[in-house]
């Protein structure tokens, strides 16, 4: 992924706490993973070796397959959520996007074009977009 906003402070941070140096991010909080896993998907699915890895052998079973695991992933984030509690859900929702991500490569989709989906939506309310659908 690219031109995304890099050395964001985490919006959690407290209003009162020091600010970090704008190019210190704290660990995990860089979209850096993110691009770097983007680029280990892709490695992998070019390398195919299905002997050792995991992402490789996910591409040779293939889309259908690839997109079960998003959706088993995603239900495993939910029941967390209402089953089990935070740390759950961290560990779930990093299978998902990996899965998530394994997806789009597979699509031939560009994780970016899902950012720029989500910047043209910034500022328009849910809840009016519902409402102005024809169907
Ligand atoms: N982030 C991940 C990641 N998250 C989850 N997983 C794997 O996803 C799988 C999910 O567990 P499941 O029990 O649902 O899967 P499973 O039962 O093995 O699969 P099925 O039988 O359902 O097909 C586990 O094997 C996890 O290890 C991941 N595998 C790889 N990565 C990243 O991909 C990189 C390359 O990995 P390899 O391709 O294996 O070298 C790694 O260095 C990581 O950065």
């Amino acid at each position: 992924m690219a031109d995304r906003p890099k050395n964001t402070q985490a919006p959690d941070a407290s209003p009162g706490a020091p600010q970090a140096r704008q190019d210190t991010p704290a660990p995990g909080r860089d979209w850096q993973v993110l691009d770097a896993l983007v680029a280990t998907i892709a490695e992998r699915r070019a390398a195919g070796d299905d002997q050792t890895s995991y992402t490789a052998r996910l591409f040779a079973k293939g889309r259908a397959k690839i997109a079960q695991k998003v959706g088993e992933e995603g239900l495993e984030t939910a029941l967390a959520a209402v089953g089990e509690g935070p740390d759950a859900v961290v560990s779930e929702s990093a299978d998902l996007l990996f899965h998530w991500l394994v997806l789009l490569a597979e699509m031939d989709v560009d994780p970016a074009r899902v950012l720029d989906r989500l910047a043209e939506r910034q500022g328009l309310s849910g809840l009016a977009e519902k409402a102005a659908r024809s169907d």
